[in-house]
């Protein structure tokens, strides 16, 4: 892969998509590197707000936005233009959404980096895998952000850390420099399926964590659920991916960690909620945020319906979510199954 950056030539040029939390945070650290951004988001209102305001309203709102790098703009067409580099910063549910009007050829000679941790609904497909699908991105062109790192830290530069994978080494490590800064450091390697599979099961197993915190579990309980989870990770991610990989580094186990226990962490929020008796709808309406696990777990379970790996926490927040079954109940069940 060729691009400009680390030439000290021109910047980098990027597209984010995306006006969420995630896409804020990595517009800050982006703003440390020279890149210059054309920021695509929805909301009209948002966008004219950052332009006279220099802050995103809706999210993150702390956060200085410096416009003479960073172009806010509502068409997709627009940003695609004349870049680099796509960032792609929705929630998977929303990726289709979010590119309406793009086709393959807007993304000719474009590097996509999904920092999605979710899959795409109905297609039960990960994100780069359905990029690929869609508009011909090859793999080769193709990374991912993953490692545990909420957008609120980052907007506070709390020290973090991300793992950008991709099967070529030569694209995640390009990815990683233009995302390295004062406040976080970057990792690149190669395990692309195995990191993206493993962020979409920690949101899931973040909604149980969440659903026995709400249900009044303590610590205990907690680290045997967690413990019990990793396993279940691995079984799942070996049978849909084989490889050898160390799970226990931070982009499997540490991105797991920060989600299970975080209060900042979306799907932990979320199934605390469901756990202290919320409807779905309810417990959605209540957070201005996106739970990817809430469309993961369906995904992962519909997937697994192939693969049959043992996954009773998967199939305990299924039901609990899809099936209407009592959070109360599924979890006594799950109770005799850890260790
Ligand atoms: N927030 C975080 O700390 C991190 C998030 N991620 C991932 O980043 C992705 C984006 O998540 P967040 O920024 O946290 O989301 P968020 O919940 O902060 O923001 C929601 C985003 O979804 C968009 N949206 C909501 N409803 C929509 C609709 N009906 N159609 C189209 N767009 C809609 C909003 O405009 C906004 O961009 C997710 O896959 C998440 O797992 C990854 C790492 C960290
Ligand atoms: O993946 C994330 C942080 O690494 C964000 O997801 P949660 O907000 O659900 O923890």
């Amino acid at each position: 892969m060729k691009t400009q950056h680390g030439t000290g030539q021109l910047p980098v040029r990027l597209t984010m998509v995306g006006g969420g939390s995630w896409a804020t945070a990595l517009v800050k650290i982006l703003s440390e590197n020279n890149v210059t951004v054309k920021w695509w988001m929805r909301s009209e209102a948002d966008a004219d707000h950052i332009k006279r305001y220099h802050h995103n309203k809706s999210y993150l709102s702390d956060v200085q936005i410096n416009t003479r790098k960073v172009r806010v703009c509502t068409r997709i067409r627009d940003a695609f233009r004349d870049s680099e580099y796509v960032i792609l910063a929705v929630p998977a549910a929303f990726v289709a959404d979010a590119l309406t009007g793009i086709n393959a050829s807007h993304f000719t000679d474009k590097c996509v980096i999904s920092a999605i941790k979710g899959m795409i609904p109905g297609a039960n497909q990960l994100v780069t895998d359905w990029v690929s699908d869609q508009y011909g991105v090859s793999a080769e062109r193709m990374s991912v952000i993953a490692g545990p790192c909420h957008a609120e830290e980052v907007a506070l530069e709390k020290q973090s850390y991300l793992t950008i994978a991709s099967q070529d080494p030569s694209c995640a490590e390009d990815v990683a420099a233009l995302l390295r800064c004062r406040f976080v450091q970057t990792t690149p390697v190669d395990d692309i399926y195995g990191i993206e599979y493993a962020a979409v099961m920690k949101n899931i197993i973040a909604l149980a964590c969440g659903i026995t915190h709400g249900l009044g579990y303590g610590d205990n309980f907690q680290a045997v659920l967690v413990s019990n989870a990793m396993q279940e990770i691995r079984r799942f991610v070996d049978a849909i991916y084989p490889k050898h990989r160390d799970l226990s580094g931070s982009a499997y186990l540490g991105d797991l960690l920060v989600t299970a226990y975080s209060p900042f962490s979306r799907n932990r929020t979320f199934g605390t909620l469901i756990g202290r008796g919320y409807t779905i709808q309810s417990a959605q309406a209540e957070m201005n945020m996106i739970a990817e696990g809430y469309y993961a777990v369906k995904s992962i379970y519909e997937i697994n319906r192939r693969c049959g790996v043992d996954m009773p926490i998967v199939d305990a927040v299924y039901k609990i979510l899809y099936d209407r079954a009592a959070p109360t109940g599924e979890m006594n069940g799950l109770k005799g199954l850890l260790k």
